[in-house]
């Protein structure tokens, strides 16, 4: 029998990426990567121009199927395979990234009536701008003794689902009237290669607040938080919910020929960046975190019981791998916050150094910030520069940067950064690991481990623990491709499982980031620093972030 392949997509926040992978060893053959055109949309509206709110982030549902229409092509182009040895295609998404849909699920925002309203437009996962639905969810659920809190570690973020459609009914009701379904971007990417609607079980699980036997919440919490939403779980939320790897339908004749594929292609229902980085770095039991490191962080991690831990994002049965209790935590800006202050902070000379030297500017400044030792710099940050998605949930949490002094350089901040988001992630890996959900080993895919070996130290150092780093650039694409290989099924070349599919496909380098025990002795001091700081600015001592932020908002 020939070679056979499937393709997975994967859609980050700036871009989406294809990667066409070889099912007999997991090789990447071809990828291709497609900058969505609007990119994020977060200072005005396209159509009108419309100036958007604070923390308001929107994306473009077009860019999407641009992604399908470039790269799938590309890819197959760039492999010189032939195209009836592709047996399936899967895609994976950042998450909770929705949208509002009509009755032939056309998104509101295509919709000459609906095109200037920013509430018809996605919003991406992070849209933080339902903070006061998600507080005040939260405060309903408390009050109601709702069960399902726990399993979201006591709270809801505003960056899911039910806190964004809440925000909906709130400042445009007429959007929600004329919403037939809010969909998850992922859910509705695949309803237009396969012409069918189908929901996936892990966006479902970890962002709609759904449990595999309970459902969704009640219709008296619903009807509790407004009226309106009294019904919308057999109404805006219907649609069967099927399990990852299972096929969602086959492509349609028309997105055939529209990408390049046969029609008939296996398609497996929608998934999550970070969820589908695991299997394809191996991971498929308990005991192993995997952290899916680019503009933000997911940590992801297995278990056999459900436990509660403080502000994980959420605990799903079979949300990650089919049998086990999949848990998840994160940070919403990581490689944001380096990003952030390459563009808007560092000087001048900063810039045309590394254009003399030839590198990037993240470049330039690691080189430099690699000369300190741990302490050295003096300086230590809160890394809050878009809230605190774990362990403390709230969005409303900004930025510290304690210690400068007037000779503190650029690459000394940079590095401080660094390590403020590598405190954040201990933080989450000592709540897992002290509340019963052990963390014996940790792996790292998604942009960062690839470009920055001083940060990837620096969070072995840190967190104390070995750090293996997947072998692969596009780690989710990776693991989406495994998912569609299962959607296929063995019958039809692929693999009858997620656990088959990984033992033949997954790879991590030999290589691997080992703690260095001076550093972790420093870092451990420079931890309860910054676990001082971080209670005290994020656990109510004193909450002036808080204030700044309202009083911004009357400013
Ligand atoms: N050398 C570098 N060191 C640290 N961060 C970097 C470096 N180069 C780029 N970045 C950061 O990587 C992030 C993008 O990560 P990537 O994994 O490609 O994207 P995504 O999260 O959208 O999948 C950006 O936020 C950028 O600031
Ligand atoms: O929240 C999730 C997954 O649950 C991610 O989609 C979100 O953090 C975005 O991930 P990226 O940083 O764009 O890879």
């Amino acid at each position: 029998m020939s070679r056979k392949y499937t393709i997975g997509v994967d859609y980050g926040t700036q871009s989406g990426r294809a990667v066409l992978v070889d099912l007999s060893n997991g090789a990447e053959i071809a990828d291709h990567v497609t900058p969505y055109p609007h990119g994020v949309i977060d200072e005005k509206l396209p159509t009108s121009g419309q100036m958007l709110g604070h923390d308001w982030a929107l994306q473009h549902p077009d860019d999407y199927i641009e992604v399908l229409r470039r790269s799938v092509p590309a890819v197959i182009k760039a492999s010189g395979i032939d195209v009836g040895d592709v047996i399936g295609l899967a895609i994976d998404f950042t998450a909770c990234t929705m949208l509002p849909v009509d009755e032939d699920r056309v998104p509101l925002c295509f919709k000459p009536e609906w095109q200037n309203n920013p509430h018809s437009w996605v919003k991406l996962w992070k849209h933080h701008a339902a903070q006061d639905e998600a507080d005040r969810l939260n405060a309903i659920a408390a009050e109601r003794g709702e069960k399902f809190l726990p399993r979201y570690g006591g709270k809801i973020s505003s960056e899911w689902m039910i806190a964004k459609i809440w925000q909906i009914v709130n400042e445009a009701p007429d959007v929600y009237e004329a919403t037939d379904l809010f969909t998850e971007a992922t859910d509705w990417v695949i309803s237009q290669l396969t012409g069918q609607f189908v929901r996936n079980s892990c966006t479902a699980g970890y962002k709609s607040i759904w449990h595999k036997q309970e459902g969704y919440p009640s219709r008296e919490f619903f009807k509790a938080l407004d009226p309106q939403m009294e019904n919308i779980v057999g109404t805006k939320l219907r649609g069967d919910i099927e399990a990852l790897g299972t096929k969602a339908g086959e492509l349609t004749a028309a997105m055939a020929e529209l990408i390049g594929l046969r029609a008939g292609t296996a398609i497996a229902v929608g998934n999550v960046d970070a969820h589908a980085a695991v299997p394809a770095v191996g991971v498929v039991g308990p005991g192993k975190l995997v952290m899916a490191m680019g503009t933000s962080i997911c940590h992801m991690l297995l278990g056999t019981a459900e436990v509660e831990v403080e502000g994980m994002c959420g605990v799903v049965e079979d949300g990650i791998i089919p049998g086990y209790l999949g848990y998840e935590a994160g940070q919403s800006a990581v490689g944001d916050i380096f990003e952030w202050f390459v563009e808007e902070s560092v000087p001048g000379y900063v810039k045309e150094a590394a254009e003399n030297d030839g590198v990037s500017v993240h470049q330039w400044l690691t080189e430099r910030a690699m000369q300190y030792k741990p302490g050295e710099t003096g300086l230590l940050a809160l890394d809050w520069w878009n809230g605190n998605r774990s362990v403390l949930v709230d969005t409303n949490l900004t930025g510290v940067l304690v210690g400068y002094t007037l000779l503190t350089k650029p690459e000394e901040v940079y590095r401080a950064l660094l390590e403020a988001t590598a405190f954040g992630t201990r933080k989450i890996i000592d709540a897992f690991h002290s509340n019963g959900v052990p963390v014996h080993e940790v792996y790292a895919c998604g942009g960062l481990p690839q470009r920055n070996g001083l940060l990837m130290q620096i969070y072995a150092d840190v967190t104390n623990r070995e750090i293996k780093i997947a072998d692969s650039k596009q780690t989710p694409a990776v693991g989406a491709a495994m998912f569609a290989a299962v959607a296929a099924g063995s019958s039809n070349g692929g693999y009858d499982s997620i656990v088959d599919a990984a033992g033949a496909m997954a790879r991590v380098r030999e290589e691997t980031y080992k703690p260095i025990p001076e550093n972790v002795a420093m870092y451990e001091k420079l931890y309860q620093e910054y676990t001082l700081l971080h209670d005290y600015f994020g656990r109510g001592t004193n909450d002036v972030m808080k204030r700044l932020k309202a009083l911004k908002g009357q400013g």
